[in-house]
């Protein structure tokens, strides 16, 4: 077991990328702290998984774009399962529209939730580590996005972008601390923030098309990637990004 008697949280963690990684650091031997917007009713599934695991599990329902959300959090997790060593931010939104008439509305959303949200998280999950002495290792759910462009997706990929930044500067402000921070850049993986998108099977066959792997990505890829970079089988790993999309980015020609 990758995680045995950790804890483990992460936000956005009731659907998608964040589900998967959850139910994996529980396989883990992890205990798992997941906060999210939705409420806990829909959530019960997922703790039940992780209690199945002989894992314990916490739920707080919040918003992470409010930068209160971040301490309520951290204080449940510090009060219900006494520490934190593997923190996710990964919570997102992605509302595909077109740039030159983007309301306002929806890049001040995005930006606040995407952006602004990861770095209350990071922030509030960072002190704790710092306070309790023992090191510990932050993962950002970046994108590929945060190194190429979409025409739908001006307001999202810059927070991709500053997430990745985020996981680079802040591995350089807490090394000195043990504590690692790294980034994964999942390619196009199924979930509801792309349900709609990709009911555009000209556009989902053309993006199957640039996939060596032949295959866009399910949550489940990502869970690995989480896992192995929460782990102290990455213990010399900080700063990096790693990319989990079937090898699209690399595909020129
Ligand atoms: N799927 C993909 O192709 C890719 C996804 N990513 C990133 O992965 C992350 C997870 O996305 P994915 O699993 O695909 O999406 P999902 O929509 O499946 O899961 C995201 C979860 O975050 C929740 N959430 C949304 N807004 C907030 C908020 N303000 N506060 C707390 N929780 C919130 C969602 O709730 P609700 O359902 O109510 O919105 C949902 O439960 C995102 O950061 C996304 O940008 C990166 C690259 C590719
Ligand atoms: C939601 C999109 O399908 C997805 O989000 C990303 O970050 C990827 O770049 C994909 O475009």
């Amino acid at each position: 077991m990758l995680l045995k008697d950790k804890v483990f949280a992460i936000t956005g963690g009731a659907a998608g990328i964040g589900r998967a990684a959850a139910l994996e650091a529980a396989r883990q031997g992890a205990d798992v702290a997941i906060t999210d917007i939705v409420p806990e009713e829909s959530v019960q599934p997922i703790l039940d998984a992780i209690r199945a695991e002989g894992r314990r599990a916490l739920y707080l329902q919040g918003d992470v774009s409010a930068h209160e959300t971040a301490t309520r959090f951290i204080t449940a997790i510090i009060e219900e399962l006494g520490g934190l060593d593997i923190f996710v931010s990964n919570a997102g939104i992605c509302p595909f529209h077109a740039f030159l008439d983007l309301p306002p509305e929806t890049l001040i959303k995005t930006v606040g939730v995407n952006l602004l949200g990861a770095y209350f998280m990071v922030q509030a999950a960072a002190n704790q580590m710092v306070s309790q002495g023992r090191g510990g290792a932050i993962i950002a759910v970046s994108s590929i996005s945060a190194l190429v462009g979409g025409a739908y997706q001006t307001h999202y990929t810059p927070t991709k972008a500053g997430i990745h930044s985020l996981m680079q500067s802040s591995a350089v402000a807490l090394g000195k601390f043990g504590i690692r921070c790294n980034s994964v850049l999942p390619g196009t993986i199924r979930t509801a923030i792309n349900k709609e998108d990709l009911s555009d099977k000209t556009k989902e066959e053309a993006m199957i098309g640039r996939i060596p792997l032949g295959r866009l990505g399910a949550p489940e890829d990502l869970a690995g990637p989480i896992v192995f970079l929460g782990s102290s089988m990455a213990s010399y790993v900080t700063g990096a990004s790693l990319l989990v999309d079937g090898g699209c980015f690399v595909n020129l020609q």
